[in-house]
């Protein structure tokens, strides 16, 4: 994982969205900087602009104004094609509602995100996929579909997918929001340990104890970072 500079740089980035009677701005003016093996946690109410900040950060979308360099790349400056190349290289995505697909095993639910970015050679995958599945505590669970798997089995096993290409960066949007509490907390120790591989890490999420896993808390308000007394109330 050789990187030069941060690996997440947000210069002044605007986001609206068009609605009928004027835009929605859900992200405001916003820059800020995330280093290489940090693991961050973004918090807020909802409609803070957290989703959409992640959604940039991933290059799902594009900002309408700003700059958004993420894992050595300048995101303005990537096609459509090129966004989803360096995506499935760069990236691991982790969603709330796990998002496996349903008619897969959960090996080739792993397997996939390799198939398609072609990083890891085709005799590898298998094992590579099971190996992944081992590290996160499903290994067990490798020839079964997805929908006979416990919540917090799938979203461990969503975590080994993302894991598929080695990326350098993760990011999960409220990887916890479908858990019960002790599940959540074994889920996001699964983070803490893939962080302490020096892996980045920038999860969404409403956890209130985050605090105590995570490096570094970015609160958000109108889509603005927050600090001090402000941070507090948000
Ligand atoms: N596709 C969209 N079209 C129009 N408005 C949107 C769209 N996506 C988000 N918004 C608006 O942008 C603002 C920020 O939304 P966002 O989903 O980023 O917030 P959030 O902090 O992730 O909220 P939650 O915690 O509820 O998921 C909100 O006002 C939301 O209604």
């Amino acid at each position: 994982m050789i990187t030069t500079g941060p690996e997440i740089e947000v210069v002044d980035v605007v986001k609206t969205y068009p609605l009928g009677e004027g835009d929605v701005v859900a992200v405001d003016h916003l820059s800020l900087t995330i280093e290489t093996g940090e693991f961050v946690a973004v918090v807020g109410r909802s409609g803070s602009g957290k989703t959409t900040l992640l959604n940039l950060l991933a290059g799902i979308d594009r900002p309408t104004s700003g700059i958004v360099r993420v894992a050595g790349a300048d995101l303005g400056g990537l096609s459509e094609s090129g966004l989803a190349e360096w995506r499935g290289r760069n990236v691991g995505l982790v969603f709330q509602f796990f998002q496996l697909l349903p008619t897969l095993t959960v090996v080739e639910n792993v397997m996939l995100p390799m198939d398609f970015a072609g990083k890891i050679p085709a005799h590898q995958r298998r094992d590579r996929a099971q190996e992944l599945l081992e590290r996160v505590g499903v290994g067990d669970q490798a020839g079964k579909l997805p929908a006979t798997l416990s919540g917090g089995q799938q979203q461990r096993a969503a975590i080994a997918r993302a894991l598929a290409n080695d990326p350098p960066l993760l990011l999960a949007d409220e990887p916890t929001g479908n858990l019960d509490s002790h599940t959540a907390g074994a889920v996001l120790e699964v983070f803490a340990d893939l962080n302490t591989e020096g892996r980045t890490i920038v999860v969404v999420t409403h956890e209130r104890d985050i605090r105590s896993i995570v490096g570094r808390e970015i609160v958000l308000a109108d889509g603005r970072i927050v600090t001090g007394e402000e941070a507090v109330t948000a």
